[in-house]
């Protein structure tokens, strides 16, 4: 029979019995109540798999483990890091981030922002891609230059607004076929300068379009900026994937701890638009599936390999404004899902680091 001493003794023979608060063994039920030993999303997950299959192998599948997992208290020290970085008046910082280049992360951020303003958000995008900045490009604001204003006896950056969204880019100073060859120090500078030194407002979102790839300058923004969650596009082939495991441990680190909120599979299957029940998976299916499933996040959404999509992008109008076009559809559909992610991931999260989402158009909120 089943005891609660024998439960105890394996608890501690699988190291956890420290993070154990409560036990109740009725029968063949295990009630067990416990913090997992950093609040990030990720960390209960892989603790509620662990401990799902130990059990399972100790004591086999009549066994039922009820399994309550809490997120620890935030020191003090991390309450105090944490106030520390907040960027008053922004509510959440999204990173937009992919393994590779050219999977279409700057097309999805871009798309991401109009969508999201089109559903009453106040949006901010900030185009830290100083090896290729699009923004300007794909929101129609080539040769723009923000002006200085002053803020409670600041200087700051005004942000170029369009589509209701307000952008910052490193190629508004650079200017557009300005190649950018800069070390990480002075472009996590600059970066820095256009999120703390720019007069962004009120903001519910702040998408930053962060470089491809996983090198010093995304460890040098992510750690200075305290972003809310990450989301990581890659395209559907094997190649694409396998960098998306490197980027989700990016922000996996423990350094670092950002929740990733999901990946979003772009080009995952081409459609002509004429007849969008068609679709062709020509870069494989499902594997972006597998993959989530795998690292234990969502899918946010699937955006099909559109040509309307490459021409928005280059004449500056993102494809999912197009009023009742499939690419509007499916662009809501995934901020909805991200918004979801968001929520649920605030959940996990101690107060401090939760966030607000203020203004809501068909979605769930929370303050
Ligand atoms: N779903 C799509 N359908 C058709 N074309 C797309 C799609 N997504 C992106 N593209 C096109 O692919 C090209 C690359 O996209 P984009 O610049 O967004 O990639 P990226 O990942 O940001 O690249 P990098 O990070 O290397 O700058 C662009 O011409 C864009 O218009």
């Amino acid at each position: 029979m089943l005891t609660k001493a024998k439960v105890q003794e394996f608890l501690k023979e699988i190291e956890v019995d420290d993070l154990v608060n409560n036990l109740q063994v009725m029968g063949n039920d295990v009630y067990i109540d416990m913090t997992a030993h950093s609040p990030a999303m990720h960390e209960k997950k892989k603790l509620e798999v662990a401990m799902k299959q130990a059990f399972a192998s100790e004591f086999g599948e009549d066994v039922v483990l009820k399994l309550k997992i809490v997120s620890p208290e935030p020191t003090e020290v991390q309450q105090n890091q944490i106030k520390g970085k907040q960027i008053p008046g922004i509510q959440n910082i999204i990173a937009v981030a992919s393994g590779k280049g050219g999977v279409g992360k700057s097309t999805v951020a871009a798309n991401l922002a109009v969508t999201l303003a089109k559903m009453g958000f106040k949006v901010g995008l900030l185009d830290a891609d100083i090896y290729g900045p699009s923004v300007p490009t794909m929101l129609d604001t080539e040769g723009s230059k923000p002006l200085s204003v002053e803020v409670d006896g600041r200087n700051l950056m005004q942000p170029i607004e369009n589509y209701g969204v307000k952008m910052l880019s490193i190629g508004y100073f650079s200017g557009a076929n300005q190649a950018v060859v800069w070390r990480g120090p002075m472009a996590s500078k600059a970066l820095n300068q256009m999120i703390r030194d720019a007069h962004w407002g009120e903001l519910d979102f702040l998408l930053i379009d962060l470089p491809p790839g996983t090198g010093d300058i995304h460890l040098s923004i992510i750690q200075e900026v305290p972003v809310t969650g990450a989301v990581i596009v890659s395209t559907p082939q094997h190649v694409a994937l396998a960098d998306v495991r490197k980027g989700i441990a990016m922000f996996q680190m423990e350094s670092i701890n950002i929740p990733v909120l999901g990946l979003i599979e772009n080009m995952a299957y081409f459609t002509p638009e004429e007849l969008p029940e068609n679709k062709y998976y020509i870069f494989g299916k499902q594997g972006a599936q597998y993959l989530a499933e795998d690292l234990g996040i969502p899918v946010l959404g699937e955006i099909p390999l559109i040509q309307s999509i490459r021409e928005a992008g280059d004449v500056g109008r993102p494809a999912a404004m197009q009023e009742g076009s499939i690419i509007e559809e499916i662009y809501k559909t995934t901020a909805q899902k991200m918004i979801e992610s968001l929520v649920e991931r605030n959940k996990n999260l101690p107060p401090t680091e939760a966030v607000k989402i203020t203004t809501m158009a068909g979605c769930s909120t929370r303050k």
